[in-house]
């Protein structure tokens, strides 16, 4: 079982030597990886490389890791699926807690965060896909986390909404500053939004890419880390030479 509060000074997730066997086969195999207070970092690789196992062992959701994971502070997790509490309304969604509820005026001000206050008596099925995932990024924040980890978040919303959400996501993260370590299969996204890019492949982060670019970017900017991120995932670059 790895280690998991710690008084990390620059950094605000260390991961080191991360190992996870699962159905026979070494999923993750020594995955080092840290992040540094209000980092954002963005982590691609191909389907069933690991990457929501790592996140669910970052989260301490699986006892049954191998190595080292120190994490300062509170972690908070938001996964592609909302997972909200269908009979339970939308503010009483947010409050419920991993550890113990969270009060009342905290759970509507991260709901008016989001843009939901209005919301707050609603049931969620009531709530569009988009307004369901601001609950869940509600939920999250609410825990006012060190570290918010984000499941591919944005995979299940239409084009526009996913932009709205982007965004959403930037002005919190401006305004609260966790590190974050984002998920995603969607190699654009990782670079409009994070300061780094991880690729996780044979249980190992096995490349990097710093992004140096100031916010909002322009996709037009990100033809050339595009491309060797993609080389690095072994897809053909669209891009005109
Ligand atoms: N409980 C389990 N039992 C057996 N194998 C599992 C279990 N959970 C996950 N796996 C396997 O572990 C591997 C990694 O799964 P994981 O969900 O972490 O991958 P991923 O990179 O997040 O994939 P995707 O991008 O498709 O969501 C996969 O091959 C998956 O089938």
């Amino acid at each position: 079982m790895a280690a998991r509060t710690a008084e990390l000074t620059e950094h605000v997730a260390e991961v080191r030597g991360l190992a996870r066997e699962l159905g026979g086969r070494q999923v993750l195999a020594g995955v080092d990886l840290a992040i540094r207070r209000g980092e954002f970092v963005a982590l691609l690789g191909r389907s069933g490389s690991g990457k929501s196992t790592l996140l669910r062992a970052m989260a301490g959701l699986d006892n049954d890791v191998e190595g080292k994971i120190e994490i300062s502070g509170t972690a908070a997790i938001a996964f592609q699926e909302p997972r909200l509490i269908p009979w339970k309304r939308v503010l009483a969604n947010i409050g419920l807690g991993l550890r113990g509820d969270v009060p009342l005026e905290r759970a509507r001000a991260a709901l008016a965060e989001v843009g939901l206050d209005e919301r707050a008596d609603d049931w969620p099925l009531t709530l569009s896909g988009g307004e369901a995932q601001r609950v869940s990024l509600a939920r999250a924040l609410v825990r006012e986390p060190a570290l918010l980890l984000l499941d591919e978040p944005f995979s299940a919303l239409d084009a526009l909404t996913r932009i709205s959400v982007h965004n959403l996501v930037l002005d919190l993260w401006v305004r609260h500053r966790p590190g974050v370590l984002l998920v995603t299969h969607d190699v654009d996204e990782a670079l409009l939004l994070a300061d780094r890019v991880l690729v996780l492949d044979d249980g190992r982060i096995v490349h990097e890419t710093v992004v140096d670019l100031d916010r909002p970017r322009d996709r037009l900017d990100l033809t050339a880390p595009r491309a060797s991120i993609l080389d690095r995932l072994g897809v053909i670059s669209e891009e005109p030479a």
